[in-house]
């Protein structure tokens, strides 16, 4: 059987857009408290039960969370545009080499906007 997982984390960041037109409200410094969900795909273990311990995931995402809460997100390397595009290919790109299953990173940003990124 195959299936597919997700984890959620919540983070708080601040962030600026330096890339928007003149007076555009995401040019100004502002936070969110920002939703990542985590998802990994692949076959269920007969015996576990599962494809992964969620535990795994957690442990796998937690020096990747340790830079992002509560830090000004365009200071860190390959953030400087900050978008939510930009963010879930960035933590893709971190996370992928130690959850080589990982199929998708979505990002929240506010509570109707967001952005899905699997790896192409
Ligand atoms: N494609 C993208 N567009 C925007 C991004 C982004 O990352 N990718 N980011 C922003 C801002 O960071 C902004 O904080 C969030 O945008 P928005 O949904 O417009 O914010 P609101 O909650 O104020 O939206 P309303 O639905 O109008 O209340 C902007 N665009
Ligand atoms: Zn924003």
């Amino acid at each position: 059987m195959h299936t597919e997982l997700f984890k959620e984390f919540m983070f708080e960041a601040a962030h600026r857009l330096p890339h928007v037109p003149e007076g555009h409200k995401c040019g100004r410094l502002h936070g969110h408290s920002f939703l990542v969900r985590i998802y990994v795909a692949g076959e269920v273990d007969p015996h576990t039960g599962w494809v992964i311990d969620f535990s795994e995931i957690k442990s796998a995402f937690k020096p990747i969370y340790d830079r992002l809460d509560h830090y000004y997100l365009n200071d860190i390397d390959g953030l400087e545009n900050p978008t939510s595009e930009v963010l879930a290919k960035w933590i893709w790109e971190q996370l992928k080499p130690e959850l080589p299953i990982l199929s998708k990173v979505m990002i929240k940003e506010t509570c109707t906007a967001g952005c899905i990124y699997t790896g192409e």
